[in-house]
C-alpha cells in the first residue's frame, strides 16, 4: 500500500497532578513548577480527515461548555502546525473527551497533543516525539506531558520533563463537583494567598523525595502521604464546596484525597473500584458532587490508534 493516509485517530489521556510545587513568577507571568504529573485512563480522541478546509466537531462524554472558535485548543494546535511547518493542507477534527472540562485534568491540553500528532501522521510531516512535544509546550504548559504520558517529574513551568519509574497500577475516584476553576485565576489567588502570608515562594520548588520512594515501590500508603497540591488553598478560596469534597472522600474511605492542578477535579487514591464506588455513592448521595469517574493510572501518552 502506498500513498497518502486519509484518516488518523489518536487519542491522548487527562492528567492528575499527584504533586504540585509552586515558585516564583518568571518574565512571562508563568510560575516555576517542581510537579509529579500522573496520566489516566480517561482519554481524549482525535480522528482527523482529510478536507479542504479546517474544521472542528465535538462529542462529549463530560459535562461543561467547550468553545467551537478558533480559541480552541485542538483548531490553535492544527494552526500552529500549518504557519510553523507551511501546510497547505486541511483537516476535519473530531473530538471525543472523556476528560472533565475546565476541571484541572488537562483535557484541553490532550486535545492539542492529540490533534499534534495525528496531523504529523495525516500530513506525512515526520517531526517526531521531541520537536511536537517543542511545539505543543507553546500551546500550553501541560501539552508536551499529554504527549509524553505515564509518570513524569514536571519541572519549569510544567514542560520540562522527565520519565518517574512506577511499580504496579492505581486506582483514582475522580470526584467532579460542578463549577469551573479558571487556571490563572488559581495562580493569581496562590500569588495573593502568599503575598498574605508574608512568604516568599522558593526560586527553586523540589518535589518530595518520598513520593518517588512511593511510586517506584508501589507502596499507596506512602504515596497517599505524599499527596500535596499548594495551589489548593488557592482553589479553595475560590470554590465553595471543594474543600468539603476533599475531606467527605477522605471520610469516605480515601486513602488520601487532593485537588488535581488548579481544580476542581478532586482525586482520592483508593484500594480498589469496590472502594471507589462506595465513595462515589457517599458524595453523589450527599449533593456534594456533579458527577464521579473511576480511573487508573499510569496510562500511555498520545498515540495513533488506527490510520488508513
Ligand atoms: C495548573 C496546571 C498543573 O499541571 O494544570 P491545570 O490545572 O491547568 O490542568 C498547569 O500548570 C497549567 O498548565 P496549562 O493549563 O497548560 O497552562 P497554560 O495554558 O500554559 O497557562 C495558563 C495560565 O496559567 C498560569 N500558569 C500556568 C503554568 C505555570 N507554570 N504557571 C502559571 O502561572 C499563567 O497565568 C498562564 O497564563
Ligand atoms: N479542546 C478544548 N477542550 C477543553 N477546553 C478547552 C478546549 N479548548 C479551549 N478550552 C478552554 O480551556 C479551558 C480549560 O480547559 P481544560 O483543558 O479542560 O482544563 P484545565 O486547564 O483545568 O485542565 C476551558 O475553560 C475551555 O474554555
Amino acid at each position: 500500500m502506498s500513498g497518502a493516509l486519509e484518516r488518523v485517530v489518536v487519542r491522548a489521556p487527562g492528567k492528575i497532578n499527584l504533586s504540585l510545587h509552586v515558585g516564583g513568577v518568571d518574565g512571562r507571568g508563568y510560575h516555576a513548577l517542581a510537579t509529579v504529573f500522573q496520566a489516566v485512563d480517561l482519554y481524549e480522541t482525535v480522528t482527523a480527515t482529510r478536507a479542504d478546509e479546517m474544521s472542528l466537531e465535538i462529542t462529549s462524554e463530560v459535562p461543561g461548555e467547550v468553545p467551537l472558535d478558533g480559541t480552541n485548543l485542538a483548531l490553535r494546535a492544527a494552526e500552529l502546525l500549518r504557519t510553523e511547518c507551511g501546510v497547505r493542507e486541511a483537516a476535519a477534527l473530531h473530538v471525543r473527551k472523556q476528560v472533565p472540562v475546565a476541571g484541572g485534568m488537562a483535557g484541553g491540553s490532550a486535545d492539542a497533543a492529540a490533534v499534534l500528532v495525528a496531523l504529523d501522521r495525516l500530513w506525512g510531516l515526520g517531526l517526531g516525539a521531541e520537536a511536537l512535544r517543542t511545539l505543543g509546550a507553546r500551546l500550553g504548559a501541560d501539552v508536551p506531558f499529554s504527549m509524553l504520558g505515564h509518570t513524569a517529574l514536571g519541572r519549569g513551568n510544567g514542560a520540562d520533563l522527565t520519565t518517574v519509574l512506577t511499580h504496579g497500577e492505581w486506582t483514582w475516584l475522580l470526584a467532579v463537583p460542578g463549577g469551573h476553576l479558571s487556571t490563572p485565576e488559581v495562580f493569581r489567588r496562590f500569588d495573593e494567598l502568599v503575598l498574605a502570608g508574608g512568604r516568599v515562594p522558593p526560586e527553586r520548588p523540589e518535589i518530595d523525595e518520598r513520593q518517588l520512594q512511593a511510586l517506584s515501590g508501589g507502596n499507596l500508603e506512602l504515596l497517599a502521604d505524599t499527596l500535596h497540591n499548594d495551589l489548593q488553598a488557592a482553589a479553595f478560596a475560590l470554590h465553595p464546596r471543594l474543600e468539603e469534597v476533599v475531606e467527605a472522600a477522605e471520610r469516605l474511605g480515601a486513602i488520601g484525597a487532593i485537588v488535581s492542578g488548579s481544580g476542581p477535579t478532586v482525586a482520592a487514591l483508593v484500594e480498589d473500584e469496590a472502594a471507589a464506588r462506595t465513595i462515589a455513592a457517599g458524595l453523589t448521595e450527599g449533593g456534594l458532587v456533579e458527577s464521579c469517574l473511576i480511573a487508573r493510572g499510569s496510562a500511555p501518552g498520545a498515540s495513533v490508534l488506527e490510520e488508513s
